[in-house]
């Protein structure tokens, strides 16, 4: 498959050591304004966007408006995903985006969503969620720590919305730290006077977010329409 690379950063070089391992060809890689680069004739089965996110929208509906399917994750852009499925829907290709494309972190949203299913009664317990990253970081908080305050939003009709750093009783506060080279840590915590129940994903290095990308461009590749994690993890899982 060919594959071109929006943002080669840590992650995009992640991605392209996984998926030439697994056979793959890399026919653009992007690290500045998709603009500038001349994509007249560009060869490419699907296009992966880990980059920046002001120029998150831009790389992925310029891929869209050439035919060419999109798996993102970067984090930081979403205000504006409504309209890149409108872009993507115009011109009959396809879409995949995840906060988190690691398949453990997928399982872990799986669990969250049980549990805050299994909580909403519970009024006793408070629920918080914190994310711990590197120092590069640009968003805060976490892509993946605001899916799983929404997971929780939908699961439990007491908590409404989420805020970062504090909250009211109706609110999930989201707690951000910044720490040298983490790759990326989310914790879930319930508190009671009486107990805590905590669940959390440790990633011990970027491998897991790049495999799942991977993966999820595999298997895009001559699809049409908007799809999740959850579609490529039902095949895979199975
Ligand atoms: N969904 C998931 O599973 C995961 C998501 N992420 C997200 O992916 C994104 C990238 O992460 P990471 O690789 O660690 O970040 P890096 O900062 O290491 O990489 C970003 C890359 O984008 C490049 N870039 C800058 N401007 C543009 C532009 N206009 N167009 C295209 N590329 C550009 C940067 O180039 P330069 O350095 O020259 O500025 C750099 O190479 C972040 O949003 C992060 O949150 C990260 C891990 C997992
Ligand atoms: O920027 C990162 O590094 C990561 N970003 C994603 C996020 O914002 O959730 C996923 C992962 O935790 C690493």
């Amino acid at each position: 498959m060919k594959i071109a690379l929006l943002g080669y950063g840590k992650m995009g070089k992640t991605i392209e050591e996984i998926a030439l391992d697994r056979g793959h060809k890399i026919t653009l890689k992007v690290d500045e304004d998709i603009e500038s680069y001349d994509l007249t004739n560009l060869d490419a089965d699907v296009a992966i966007d880990f980059s920046v996110p002001k120029a998150a929208f831009k790389n992925i509906t310029t891929c869209f408006e050439l035919g060419i399917p999109v798996v993102s994750g970067t984090t930081g852009w979403l205000d504006h995903y409504d309209k890149a499925v409108e872009v993507c829907e115009k011109h009959d290709t396809a879409f995949l985006y995840a906060s988190n494309f690691s398949i453990g972190v997928n399982l872990f949203f799986e669990l969250n969503e049980k549990l805050a299913e299994m909580m909403k009664n519970l009024e006793e317990y408070s629920v918080e969620v914190e994310e711990i990253h590197h120092v590069q970081k640009l968003d805060s908080p976490s892509g993946t720590a605001i899916s799983l305050a929404q997971q929780i939003i939908a699961n439990n009709p007491n908590k409404i919305a989420w805020q970062l750093d504090h909250a009211e009783n109706d609110e999930i506060p989201i707690y951000a730290r910044r720490e040298a080279e983490v790759p990326g840590t989310h914790t879930v915590s319930y508190k009671s006077e009486i107990d805590s129940i905590e669940i959390k994903h440790t990633a011990h290095s970027r491998q897991g977010f790049a495999k799942g990308a991977v993966i999820a461009a595999e298997w895009i590749k001559g699809k049409e329409g908007i799809y999740r994690m959850q579609d490529v993890l039902a095949e895979i899982l199975k």
